[in-house]
């Protein structure tokens, strides 16, 4: 039995910079991998793969919500004979990108009627850096600060033909390193400072165990509801001193539960900040709290947040608030001046003139941002609940906010640096999410910068985004919890092999220095790699904060059998109202007897077994070899394809099935079988489905092969999440034989499938 001990000075430093190299080496990642496609590809290859739009104009420039320019860019007929509309892309709303000038790969002639002085753009601007607001097939708009491009370059002179090009994120690595350097100006402090340290940092350092719950006696459920164990949770919450931890397994309510909580702390008169590991995350908390007429207001830059929600946004909240009245009639002013530079439909305003309009615009914007800073502030100071994504409460707006409680949704897919940017605004910290999912993805885990090294073969699973592989775990077990008698310093000899550093790594050479030969260990651990989170920590330091919610609402009781069977000690519960649901139930499917072997079975299997249908690895260089080692496989494709086909024709929506698998290879492929005929069908890769639902999920597993390999399909957590989807049907399709391969628990499932999945040959062509 090893006992733990709280860290010396030597070790709160060593874990400090093993966050910052960790957070170094994902940076470095993260902009080699923008830089390495930008170098390495052409500007028509950026194009093809999505990574910019060419041969763009400017169609307006007008004010935004917040300040901003909002620059609206299309392809102008001048410039194309062929459609106006754009080629496949990955831009997204709240993408940062940068405008610039349009680039060609080869010589081109120049344009009709266009002097051609520079290249064949005709006239040199300036770049300008902002985010995507607004994507349609034919216009792309980009917001840009007003104190940030517009500001900065005085003129928000663009190349009058641009290009739009998606970048890396440097100002989230910025604030995570902020906040790290902030928490160890706390804990480390400089010799004769002595800065208040809050109790939770303490605790969530390892230096001091979090106090024992301070029972609420006169506790009233809002919701009328909640099942115990979401009720255990929200009073477990409440009765925390200093942190708690909420355990949602798919589909148990956490959103719902948090809500709960929210509302009780606001009746409480408490100040809460309620962060997301993603927008999605934030807006879905926000949708959920807005029927309850809680007072909530959402930072972030509007283009993040959804249309529909766009009203709680700190900016929309503001522009509708009395004290911003003042600052109407200036931007009015700016806006007439706006659109006069941008000359749309008009000779462009040049020389001594523009630069003088420009002038008067700086003089405009700097005294509307003055009034509507005043504005912003009686807005803040008004709102009870503030939302926003973690690295977004770091931005000016909450620079000297503090809060009575922060909530931090989907903690286990956000790094843990990130969580200390809102931390450090609160006395106490609530974390909900599912250590058993997805962790936060990780780039410099397939780099050469990181501190971890990967194998070979790891690396070459791991090439694109949706691909990046988590260290294939063994034993993925359930940590101990809240309803099991454990002591709160037992012995972590069950620990997974995931919190066990590199040898070679300097900063491990400092924990092994500082741990002494009598079994001792420190409480507060070196993570391994960015996929460690602050969940995972605080639940191993002090499995006693933890609470697990363990009915759920979503899955047949057979498909949630196995995942709840080995990944949740059996304690998921399947709710009466979707135990027994079957697709046949739905009011749109046949009741014929002709479908009821498609739509009464909750899981069907299409072993492939012996049928040849083997895997293909794609090595297309089109990007220098950057998406070298995905997988596809087209037979496979063929039977998802016949399977989808016969859910349709027995009546299920096609929007209400996914389609999904592990590689981005296979998905480009399966787009290409079944796009054009469903425009509905959600295809996509697991990882990009966690924390959503379908009616019917059919996952394609791909690996087929005689050298028994699975790569990163042996990640537990990615299977869990693939087979946790569905609602009331799971259909699998892959080689059983080259599955099983991939460890006990592959081995295991391919058993269970085989027992308790209706079993069909994978050749099946009826
Ligand atoms: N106590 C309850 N009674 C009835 N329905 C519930 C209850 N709790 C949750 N649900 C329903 O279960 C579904 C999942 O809930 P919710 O979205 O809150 O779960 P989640 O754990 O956040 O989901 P995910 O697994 O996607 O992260 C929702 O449709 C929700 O309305």
């Amino acid at each position: 039995m090893r006992r733990k001990t709280i860290p010396t000075p030597e070790q709160l430093s060593a874990f400090l910079t093993r966050q910052r190299e960790l957070l170094a080496a994902e940076r470095a990642a993260d902009i080699e991998r923008t830089s390495l496609l930008f170098s390495k590809c052409s500007p028509k290859l950026l194009e093809q793969r999505g990574l910019a739009l060419g041969g763009l104009g400017v169609a307006g420039v007008e004010l935004g919500l917040g300040g901003k320019s909002l620059v609206e860019l299309e392809r102008p007929t001048a410039y194309h004979t062929s459609p106006i509309f754009f080629s496949p892309h990955t831009f997204r709303p709240g993408d940062l990108a940068r405008i610039d000038q349009h680039v060609v790969s080869s010589a081109r002639k120049p344009i009709k009627g266009k002097k051609a002085t520079n290249g064949e753009t005709g006239e040199t601007g300036k770049a300008v850096e902002g985010v995507v607001y607004r994507v349609s097939d034919t216009k792309i708009v980009i917001a840009i600060d007003g104190d940030r491009g517009a500001q900065e370059s005085e003129d928000l002179d663009l190349p009058e033909r641009c290009r739009v090009l998606k970048l890396a994120n440097t100002v989230t690595y910025d604030r995570m390193d902020k906040a790290i350097d902030a928490l160890e100006r706390l804990v480390l402090p400089a010799s004769g400072s002595s800065p208040a340290v809050s109790r939770l940092v303490e605790i969530l350092l390892g230096i001091y165990p979090p106090s024992p719950p301070v029972p609420v006696t006169d506790l009233q459920f809002m919701d009328p509801s909640l099942n115990l164990s979401q009720k255990n949770a929200v009073r477990a919450a409440l009765q925390a001193p200093e942190v708690a931890l909420i355990h949602g397994p798919p589909g148990t309510g956490k959103t719902h539960t948090l809500v709960e909580i929210i509302r009780q702390l606001v009746a409480k008169e408490q100040k809460v900040l309620v962060c997301g590991a993603s927008n999605l995350a934030v807006d879905n908390l926000l949708e959920r709290l807005v029927p309850h007429g809680i007072p909530v207001t959402r930072l972030g830059h509007p283009a993040r947040v959804l249309q529909s929600l766009q009203s709680s946004t700190l900016d929309a909240q503001t522009a509708a608030s009395d004290e911003s009245q003042l600052a109407k009639d200036v931007k009015a002013d700016i806006d007439s001046a706006m659109s006069a530079l941008a000359g749309k439909g008009k000779a462009r305003i040049r020389g001594a003139e523009r630069k003088k309009m420009w002038d008067e615009v700086k003089g405009l914007r700097k005294e509307w941002r003055k009034r509507e800073g005043g504005a912003v502030k009686a807005v803040m100071g008004r709102a009870k609940v503030v939302l926003s994504t973690c690295h977004g409460a770091g931005s000016r707006q909450l620079q000297n906010s503090q809060f009575d409680v922060v909530i931090i949704d989907e903690a286990t897919q956000a790094m843990e640096a990130v969580c200390w940017i809102p931390i450090l605004k609160a006395k106490k910290l609530i974390l909900a999410g599912d250590p058993l999912q997805l962790p936060p993805t990780v780039l410099s885990l397939d780099s050469e910068n990181s501190p971890k090294k990967t194998t070979p073969k790891e690396k070459k699973e791991s090439t694109a985004k949706t691909e990046t592989p988590s260290e294939p775990l063994d034993e993925v077990t359930l940590p101990e919890s809240d309803d099991e008698e454990l002591e709160e310093e037992s012995d972590d000899a069950g620990a997974d092999s995931e919190e066990k550093p590199a040898a070679s790594e300097p900063s491990q050479q400092a924990e092994r220095k500082a741990e002494p030969s009598s079994k001792k260990i420190c409480r507060l651990r070196l993570p391994h790699s960015l996929e460690v989170t602050l969940f995972d920590r605080v639940e191993r330091m002090f499995p006693r904060v933890k609470k697990m919610l363990t009915v759920q609402y979503r899955m047949h009781a057979i498909i949630c059998q196995f995942p709840s069977t080995t990944l949740y000690r059996s304690k998921l519960k399947s709710h009466e109202s979707v135990a027994a649901h079957l697709l046949r139930d739905l009011p749109t499917v046949s009741k014929d007897d002709e479908f009821s072997d498609v739509v009464t079975p909750p899981v069907v299997f299409f072993d492939t077994a012996g049928c040849e249908f083997f895997e293909r690895t794609e090595a297309d260089g089109l990007s220098g070899g950057l998406d070298e080692g995905s997988k596809s496989n087209e037979n496979e494709g063929a039977a998802v394809q016949r399977w989808v086909q016969k859910l349709v024709m027995a009546g299920v929506a096609p929007g209400q099935i996914a389609v999904i698998t592990p590689y981005q290879a296979q998905v480009t492929y399966l787009t290409s079988l079944l796009r054009a005929d469903m425009p509905d069908l959600e295809i996509g890769t697991v990882d990009g489905m966690q924390g959503r639902e379908k009616e019917a999920v059919v996952l394609s597993l791909v690996r087929s092969n005689d050298k028994r390999e699975v790569g990163f399909l042996r990640e537990k957590r990615r299977l869990n999440v693939a087979m946790t989807r569905p609602r009331r049907h799971l259909c699998v399709v892959g080689d059983s034989e080259t599955v099983s391969q991939g460890g006990t628990y592959l081995k295991n499932w391919m058993a269970w499938l085989e027992q308790n999945a209706d079993v069909r040959y994978g050749g099946d062509e009826t």
